[in-house]
């Protein structure tokens, strides 16, 4: 699957970051305290620890599951 643009509709599955890390489910604020609540933000499709776009950015990310980094890219494919 690739992102479109800035991944905005991105619905894929990838869950890890560019430089490899894992990323942190959506709904835990572990390592990382954050904002973006599944439930604050439904038509984000945060799901699980899938990669997503929901602030604008210029392509899909997620907080990382290594508490030194808060959150990275994720190398998915522009389509
Ligand atoms: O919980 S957060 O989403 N954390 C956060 C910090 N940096 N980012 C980047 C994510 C990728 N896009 C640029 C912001 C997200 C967050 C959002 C806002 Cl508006 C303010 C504080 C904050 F803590």
């Amino acid at each position: 699957l690739c992102q479109e643009g800035a991944g905005t509709s991105y619905r894929g599955t990838v869950s890890v970051t560019e430089t490899g890390k894992t990323c942190q489910r959506w709904d835990s604020q572990t390592p990382h305290w954050h904002s973006r609540k599944p439930a604050d933000y439904p038509s984000s499709g945060l799901e699980e620890n899938y990669c997503r776009n929901p602030d604008g950015d210029s392509g899909v990310w997620c907080f990382t599951m290594d508490p030194s980094k808060r959150w990275e890219r994720c190398d998915v494919p522009v389509c």
